[in-house]
């Protein structure tokens, strides 16, 4: 058999060949092309890395682990480098960074380097969460992201992305080189699969009858306690919801808006679904602080909407 470049041949379609057929600029082709790169090097940290604490708290008063900070530096130096970034802000860091100074042509970028990283030391599946805006502002509508993305690093790493033009899975293969492994995907109006967040006994009582619904009606619990991999499970089988709902004591959730759902959302809104906070979508949300907190019902588009019925009754 001839030898073929690997993402050259009829079979494989590489991540920048993909990214280049979506009409965008070629500062966002090579924004997106850094973060997975990034991602390489963030893979490598989880396998290897120090499962130990940072010793430091990051802005929620949460213990940082020594993966939280690494992956942090990683992405960050990545996205400084990438010459194509003014602003850059995580959930991990106290304050916006400035890589340069407003000029046309930059992103900025919020992100999450290690959504779950308390669950790395049980070998459960963690992920990296991005989202883009043109511009240097960082407090804007989810609405505005020109780009959103995950990372997944489970048994296999798969990257999912929206430039707001479908979405898009990409798989880590054996040379490390994200390949398109599904395109255009889309979700049922409706599923059967439900994944709730939160400790049930602080659920308010519409949350806790709409989820006697879900199991009166049959749907099955798939909750792993990472955000990425149980939203990635909802985006690639197409059905379910998950909620990480108000509570009696944190009304806004647990789960940071600009961090964590706004990224979410807008690929879940791209492949056909939706995403509350029980009252509006969360793309909608105005964001006055970077650490800003929100409920959040995602998923097919008929559950989100029987979850707004019933918490609408907290
Ligand atoms: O187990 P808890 O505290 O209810 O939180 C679970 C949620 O918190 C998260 O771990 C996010 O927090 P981190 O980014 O700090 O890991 C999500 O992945 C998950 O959906
Ligand atoms: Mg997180
Ligand atoms: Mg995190």
């Amino acid at each position: 058999m001839p030898f073929s470049e690997p993402g050259k041949t009829k079979f494989q379609v590489d991540l920048r060949r993909h990214l280049r057929n979506q009409g965008i600029c070629d500062n966002l082709v090579h924004l997106i092309c850094e973060i997975a790169e990034a991602s390489k090097y963030v893979i490598n940290a989880v396998r290897t890395g120090d499962l130990g604490v940072a010793g430091t708290s990051n802005l929620y008063g949460e213990e940082q682990l020594a993966l939280d900070v690494l992956s942090d530096r990683i992405i960050k130096k990545r996205l400084i480098h990438s010459g194509v970034v003014c602003n850059i802000a995580s959930e991990e860091m106290d304050e916006i960074f400035q890589a340069q100074a407003d000029a046309d042509g930059l992103y900025s970028v919020a992100y999450d380097p290690l959504d779950g990283s308390s669950l790395v030391d049980v070998n459960l599946a963690v992920g990296t969460i991005v989202s883009i805006y043109e511009g240097c502002n960082l407090l804007q509508k989810g609405r505005n992201q020109v780009a959103a993305m995950y990372i997944l690093y489970g048994p296999r790493v798969s990257m999912v992305y929206s430039v707001g033009k479908g979405v898009h899975e990409f798989t880590m293969n054996h040379l490390m080189e994200y390949t398109l492994s599904r395109e255009n995907i889309t979700m049922q109006d409706e599923g059967n699969i439900y994944a709730p967040g939160g400790l049930r006994n602080k659920y308010q009582q519409g949350t806790e009858q709409f989820v006697r619904y879900l199991e009166e009606k049959g749907a099955k619990l798939r909750y792993s306690g990472g955000f990425v991999p149980d939203i990635n499970q909802v985006i690639m089988k197409g059905k379910g919801i998950f909620m990480y709902p108000a509570l009696n004591g944190s009304p806004n959730g647990k789960l940071r808006l600009l961090f964590e759902l706004n990224a979410m959302a807008f690929l879940v809104e791209n492949a056909g679904g939706a995403a509350t906070d029980g009252r509006q979508p969360i793309l909608d949300l105005e964001p006055h602080s970077l650490d800003q907190r929100a409920p959040v019902y995602i998923g097919c588009k008929a559950d989100v909407v029987k979850a707004m019925e019933f918490v609408s009754r907290n």
